[in-house]
């Protein structure tokens, strides 16, 4: 195991009665990009700012490779941010502004320009060197903001919602973009989000939190298959979660779903909601013994396919996603019985 980049143990602050950061313990490796997901006021930003220096923990560490970071002023850790404003210099052109942070340290002006060009280069701002912030896109000055954290090579980069200000396109290429730099840079990245598809689709791990605390840290695919909690489902979206009774045997039977949900193996105890993916559920004949009546309430079209929110007899919803490849969905108002996998039916905690 390599040793961490960056390593909280019980990080705790608290703003009057509210616990901003609950004991959040967590490891971030080096040249790992690692996604910081939640909802607003959960603490993201909060962690970030205690990372960076401009927020004190009440308790608990934070080391930056073995290091305490903690008694190191915010403009000497090894560490970068990058805020959501970029946050750029408007009188200063392009090469100014990413040169900034270098001409503070005093480099020799040599290095400095080598540094410049070797950014503009990793982040294609070929050609638009002289210009000043507000002839820019906004992609473009996404790109410069980045090219001015990483030209000082910092150890670790952390970014509070680099992608916000880009429209739906835009974001997505620039998505590519980043974590083709970061792979290219080496840093470990900690990105704050509340987009749960660009911290699937861009992270190594995805980190969720929840007032406060970590609820989940794992890569993207489990989260997303196996959420711990309610709340990870939940918030992921998408999911269906389902509540009810553990039977004896370790199922769940459902009055809302009128059906026992059986897992592939027993539910642990004290559970008393599972997750089932949309894109889990077959419609047609049951096979096995996981199934349910229902009829179609609403559909919707997605191009690729279409979702039905399907009310099942018991009075519960279940969302089921209708590939455009298996013909025609069901239309609203058609009876129908649903069926789904054992290992489809994912235990939730509390
Ligand atoms: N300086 C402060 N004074 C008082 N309360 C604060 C302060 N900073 C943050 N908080 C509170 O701490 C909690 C966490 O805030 P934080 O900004 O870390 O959340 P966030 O997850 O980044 O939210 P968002 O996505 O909305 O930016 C919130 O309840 C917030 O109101």
């Amino acid at each position: 195991m390599t040793p961490p980049r960056l390593s909280l143990r019980g990080v705790t602050r608290r703003f009057d009665s509210v616990a901003a950061l609950d004991g959040v313990t967590l490891d971030v490796a080096p040249g790992e990009f690692l996604a910081l997901l939640g909802g607003s006021g959960s603490g993201k930003s909060t962690l970030l700012r205690v990372v960076a220096g401009f927020e004190r923990p009440d308790s608990g560490t934070v080391m930056l490779d073995g290091a305490d970071l903690l008694g190191v002023p915010p403009h000497r850790r090894p560490v970068n941010m990058m805020f959501q404003s970029y946050a750029l210099f408007p009188h200063m052109t392009v090469a100014a502004n990413i040169a900034y942070g270098l001409k503070r340290e005093g480099r020799p002006r040599a290095e400095i320009a080598s540094r410049v060009a070797e950014a503009v280069s990793m982040l294609r701002l070929e050609g638009l060197e002289s210009r000043r912030p507000h002839a820019l896109s906004g992609g473009q000055r996404q790109r410069v903001a980045l090219a001015r954290a990483l030209v000082k090579r910092p150890r670790l980069l952390l970014l509070d919602e680099p992608l916000g200000a880009l429209d739906a396109n835009l974001r997505e290429r620039t998505g590519f973009e980043l974590r083709a730099i970061q792979r290219e840079s080496g840093a470990a990245f900690v990105m704050v989000t509340h987009d749960q598809a660009e911290a699937l689709a861009l992270a190594d791990r995805v980190a969720v939190m929840d007032r406060g605390r970590l609820v989940q840290v794992a890569p993207p695919r489990e989260v997303y298959d196996r959420p711990a909690t309610r709340f990870v489902a939940e918030f992921l979206g998408a999911a269906n979660v389902i509540t009810g009774t553990r039977t004896a045997d370790g199922a769940l039977e459902s009055p809302g779903a009128a059906c026992t949900l059986r897992p592939a193996a027993p539910l642990p105890l004290g559970v008393e909601a599972v997750a089932l993916r949309p894109e889990r559920v077959r419609i047609g004949p049951a096979i096995g013994e996981n199934t349910a009546a229902g009829r179609v309430e609403d559909a919707a079209f997605r191009g690729e396919s279409t979702l039905l929110l399907v009310r099942l007899a018991g009075g519960a919803t279940l969302r089921v996603l209708h590939a455009e490849e298996d013909g025609a969905p069901p239309p609203p108002g058609a009876e129908l019985r649903v069926s789904w996998d054992a290992a489809s039916v994912v235990p939730l905690r509390a």
